[in-house]
This record gives C-alpha cells, structure tokens and sequence, in this order.
C-alpha cells in the first residue's frame, strides 16, 4: 500500500507550556478514509493544522508524497486540502468567485471546466451565482468543500465535516465523502461521531490527551467491538470451574456465583448452548441468565477514559 502522508515524531507544546500533541506516528494510505476520533481537546485538529501548515509543530517530520512540509512547504501544501472545523468564507461573495479565488491562492492557473465540475458534484452549480450569506448551513459546508478542492489536492482533510448538521445532511455528506473516494482523493476526518467512524472509515485512529493510542482496519476494530458477552448467576457458589468449562473465554467470580463467557460473534467459539449442556451435564444451575454486547461506543469511551495508558 502506498503511503501519501508520513507523520513521525510529532510533538507539539504550545506557548502556554500546555502539552497538546505528543509523539504521533502515522502514515495514512493511498485512497483510504481515515476517521481521527477523540474527545473535545483531544489534539485532532492540532494535529490537523500542524500537517496542512497552519500550526507549527515543537518536534517531528510531515511529509506529504515525501514532500517536507516544512522545508518544502508549496508542493506538500499543494497536495492538501483542507476543510476546517469554522465555516470561514466571504458572505458577500458568490459561490463561484469564492472557489475560483481560492484556487488562484495556489497559484493554479484558471480550470472553469474543473470548478464546474466540482460545483455539480456539490450539488452547488445551481446555486453558484447566489451569495454565500444567502445559503443554508449545510450549503456553506459544501462551499466550504469546494473551496479545499478548488486546487485539485489528493487529500483532503475534513476537520468535523457534520458537526451541528442533522442526520439527513450527515448521511448526504457521507455520500459526498464516499463520491469524493472515488475519484481518488484520500480523506482524513476527523469526528466526534462513532457512527460516522463506523459509517465512512477504512481505518480508525483514536487519540487520548495527544496520544494516539491506536490505529486499527475498522473492520477489525468492529470484531473486538461485536463480543458479547453470557453471564449466568447460580443458584449455589462453586469453589472452581468444572474441568469441561477450562475454556478460553469462560470466568467464574470470586464469590463463586457468576459465570461469565465472552466469545465474539465472527470467531469460532463453543456456544451457549454447549455451555448449558455442560452445566447441566455437571448439575450446576443457575437462576439467571442474560447476554450482552459491547458497542463501538462502549469501547471508544472506554478507551479515552482509561487514567493510565496502556496501549
Ligand atoms: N493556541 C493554543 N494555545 C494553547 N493551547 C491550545 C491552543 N490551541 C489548542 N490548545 C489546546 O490543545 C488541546 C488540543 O486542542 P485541539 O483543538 O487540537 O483539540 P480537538 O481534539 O480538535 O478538540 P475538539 O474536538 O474540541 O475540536 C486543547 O487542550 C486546547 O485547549
């Protein structure tokens, strides 16, 4: 896999003294939508602004297609886009002059056929001679959009793209997002939205007081999210687990009353119903019974609730 973004080393400490990002290392592929999730304060958007240039980072290299985007700041910047978190553009100004402005900003020489292409991709081009202040929320963040890829960048940063957006405009961004993959842009968002991670992401990284504490395929984050969980209350304390029950995933309380079996739903396991056949088969009953399952959620604040770092 191609990596486009190289980040090493990264630490930043601001003025204040205050410590927002420490050590990051990442490197993001070729084509891929990266969600950056973390709590309010976390360091996402410091982390953002320190690759886009925007922010100067205490320590640690950048490199966008191997471009320094310190020492060879004009080609790694010309390659990146960027969404920001504040809807920032000029009321008075049209749709069209706003993104075409903001292309000449890179010195891209002028691509009416380019700007019009990303318009209607926006579902923008009907609306392009209005003015800005005359637009719907959810279309400033469109204008927004356009504006980062009025420059053509092959990545582009969506620094909480539906934040304060409802559902239905969050599932349009979601397909816009996805359109935008598949012209090959690489995306990276980040998002306080676990459903927008689980929606868009091919990788998910989280990050806790300016750690990133892991960086994992979603589709293998989500295996360890689906365990579920069987706890059994008996009837009688048992001093130890039946020989039968030594099995990976089954625990019995100190107080001998509960028997847990976590198992997760896509790997093989001995089932529930094995389990009581063993139970019964060694006269232990029970009283209750009741199953659960860990979300994407219960994980993720687990994760960045953690005191200590362990990962
Ligand atoms: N210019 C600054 N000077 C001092 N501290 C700052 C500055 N900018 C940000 N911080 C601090 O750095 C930490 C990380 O902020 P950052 O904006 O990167 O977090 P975030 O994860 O993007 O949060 P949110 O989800 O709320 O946008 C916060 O504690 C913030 O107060």
């Amino acid at each position: 896999m191609k990596t486009v973004l190289s980040i090493s080393g990264i630490n930043k400490t601001y003025q204040s003294g205050f410590a927002a990002l420490k050590d990051i290392s990442l490197d993001i592929h070729t084509g891929e939508i990266f969600a950056l999730l973390g709590q309010n304060g976390a360091g996402k958007t410091t982390l953002i602004n320190i690759i886009c240039g925007i922010v100067k980072a205490s320590s640690g290299v950048v490199k966008v297609f191997g471009k320094d985007n310190v020492h060879e700041y004009r080609e790694a910047r010309s390659e990146v886009g960027l969404v920001p978190q504040e809807l920032s553009t000029d009321s008075f100004e049209t749709v069209w002059n706003t993104v075409t402005f903001s292309r000449g900003l890179f010195g891209k020489p002028k691509n009416p056929a380019y700007i019009e292409q990303i318009l209607k991709q926006l579902s923008l081009w009907e609306k392009r001679n209005n003015k800005i202040m005359t637009l719907s929320g959810g279309m400033k963040r469109r204008v927004m959009i356009a504006k980062a890829l009025s420059h053509e960048p092959k990545i582009l940063f969506l620094d909480e793209p539906t934040a304060g957006v409802d559902v239905s405009l969050r599932k349009d961004m979601w397909e816009l997002v996805r359109g935008l993959q598949k012209t090959g842009v690489t995306i990276i968002l980040t998002t306080h939205y676990i459903e927008e991670a689980e929606e868009m992401a091919d990788r998910i990284g989280v990050i806790r007081q300016g750690k990133l504490i892991l960086v994992e395929p979603k589709v293998e984050l989500m295996q360890q999210l689906g365990k579920k969980q069987l706890t059994l209350q008996l009837h009688q304390p048992i001093s130890q687990l039946p020989q039968s029950l030594l099995l990976d995933g089954v625990s019995l309380s100190g107080d001998g009353l509960l028997i847990t079996y976590t198992y997760d739903s896509q790997s093989k396991n001995i089932g529930i119903a094995k389990i009581l056949e063993i139970l019964a088969s060694e006269n232990i009953t029970f009283k209750d019974l009741h199953t659960s399952q860990s979300s994407l959620e219960d994980i993720f604040v687990s994760l960045v609730n953690e005191k200590e770092l362990t990962v």
